[in-house]
């Protein structure tokens, strides 16, 4: 299996090169060249998620890892989440179902991937004897699932930035009361937009990228999806081969609902594709009309989707347009040059046949959080509850079976929570611990060079081995 650039101009890479550049030097995705299949999982082993796993990432692996060994690592890097099944899936309404995936250590879905990611990153470092300097951006769950995922890790340093005072506190010390010397929290006084711009200007210095070795843990790096794929299978196959679900996903970054997307190609069979959003809803917009514009990001009750600028988009767009890369290169060059793009119609067409668009607002939100506790005594978080409000109305649309992807605890979103029911959430003892401690961080401002220079400054310092 090797691996090509959405912009069309850099080296094929295996899976191993692609886990460790993040991004392509050419400032593109990876994509693997073509797409495996495998529309369900095998009706034996049944239950065990890692066995699910490890069947369902070996095809993009080209071997290294080989099953066997992939079924080890996953084993142990789904080891620590708190529930036997590890995403279990609940009904909560007529043919409506919750997909929770905040049972890992930091009680948000990016767990998934970066508890495999970790240990995929450190086996290849170890194997060509190298180190890396790991560059990240977060609306707050994936850096602290980064955090949790690296922290001591040998010959890596994890530098995350974070928007300063646009995070939930509990997300904010999930990163930064973190004590080992390889963890470097940084808020950037700007949104989450542009702490991901600086991540991927740092990407485009050629110098500085090689000098340092970067590498990405964000959804740019495709290991981050393929890994998210495989929550969609076992969701399916709890559903029975007969049903054929829709999935409401709450989206920012359009990694995970890309996930989806990339299991459907591989044979999932599926209904639609629901991308939930709150009011920065870049997504339903581009979906409506076929621009696709940016505008400032309002902070909102679920900060971890404050995002204008959607990564993995790129990736639809791609796929979508029979993988031209020349239309991918005018896009992102319209988009730089005049802050929009417009989508072919026909490349429109064919995204509006798999995904639907749903803008939540913050009370259309509140009020699904409020009656789902009413009615079930489940608290869910304000990201879910976007996700549960948008999969309610395509289902009422489109009819069928729901899954909506609970994608935090709501432990995490405290004030929103108990706004939203009158009474938060019980804390789990893995987020207590994780909260004690002092926080350590710095401010930044909103300037690529600042943080390059905070990077340089730490590896001049760095004891030489
Ligand atoms: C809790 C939560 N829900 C949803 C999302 C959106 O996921 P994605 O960025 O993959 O679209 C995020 C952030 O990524 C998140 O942290
Ligand atoms: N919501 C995310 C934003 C980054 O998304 P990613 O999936 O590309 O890492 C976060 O919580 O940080």
């Amino acid at each position: 299996m090797m691996y090509v650039s959405t912009r069309g101009a850099a080296p094929k890479a295996d899976f191993e090169e692609a886990l460790l550049a993040g991004l392509a030097p050419d400032g593109g995705l990876y994509m693997p060249e073509t797409w495996p299949q495998l529309s369900s999982l095998p009706a034996s082993p049944t239950g065990a998620y890692a066995a699910a796993a490890a069947h369902v990432m070996t095809p993009y692996m080209g071997g290294n890892p080989g099953e066997a060994e992939l079924f080890a690592l996953v084993s142990d890097a789904y080891e620590r989440f708190a529930d036997p099944d590890t995403a279990p899936l609940k009904t909560i309404g007529l043919d409506l179902y919750l997909l929770e995936l905040f049972h890992g250590p930091t009680l948000a879905f990016k767990d998934f991937a970066m508890q495999v990611l970790s240990r995929l990153m450190e086996r290849a470092l170890k194997r060509r004897g190298q180190r890396t300097t790991i560059v990240g951006a977060t609306s707050g769950d994936t850096g602290a699932a980064a955090v949790e995922a690296f922290r001591g890790r040998d010959d890596i340093e994890l530098f995350i930035l974070y928007p300063h005072g646009r995070i939930s506190d509990v997300q904010r010390k999930q990163m930064t009361t973190a004590t080992e010397d390889n963890i470097h929290a940084i808020a950037i006084e700007g949104t989450f937009d542009d702490t991901q711009a600086i991540v991927k200007a740092l990407f485009g210095d050629a110098e500085f990228r090689t000098r340092h070795a970067l590498s990405a843990i964000n959804s740019i790096n495709w290991a981050r999806i393929v890994a998210q794929t495989v929550y969609y299978y076992t969701a399916a196959a709890k559903l029975g081969t007969a049903c054929h679900p829709s999935f409401s996903v709450p989206t920012g970054n359009f990694g995970d609902i890309f996930a989806g997307f990339a299991s459907s190609l591989m044979g999932l069979s599926m209904g639609r594709l629901v991308i939930a959003t709150n009011e920065n809803d870049i997504l339903a917009r581009t979906l409506e009309t076929g621009r696709y514009e940016p505008k400032g990001v309002v902070p909102t009750d679920s900060p971890s989707m404050d995002i204008q600028i959607s990564s993995n988009f790129e990736r639809l767009l791609f796929e979508e347009s029979g993988r031209d890369a020349d239309l991918v290169n005018r896009a992102m060059a319209d988009l730089k040059a005049k802050g929009h793009f417009d989508l072919p119609p026909a490349t429109l067409a064919r995204i509006r046949e798999r995904f639907t668009a749903w803008r939540v607002t913050r009370d259309e939100a509140a009020d699904a959080t409020r009656a789902l506790f009413n009615e079930t005594g489940m608290i869910i978080d304000p990201h879910t509850a976007v996700g549960v409000v948008a999969g309610k109305r395509e289902q009422e649309r489109s009819g069928g079976s729901m899954v909506v992807l609970s994608t935090a605890h709501p432990a995490k979103f405290p004030e929103a929570v108990t706004r939203a029911t009158g009474r938060a959430a019980d804390i789990p003892e893995r987020l207590v611990e994780r909260l004690q401690g002092r926080e350590r961080l710095q401010i930044l401002p909103n300037s690529a060079a600042a943080v390059a220079d905070v990077i340089a400054r730490h590896a001049a310092n760095r004891p030489q081995a």
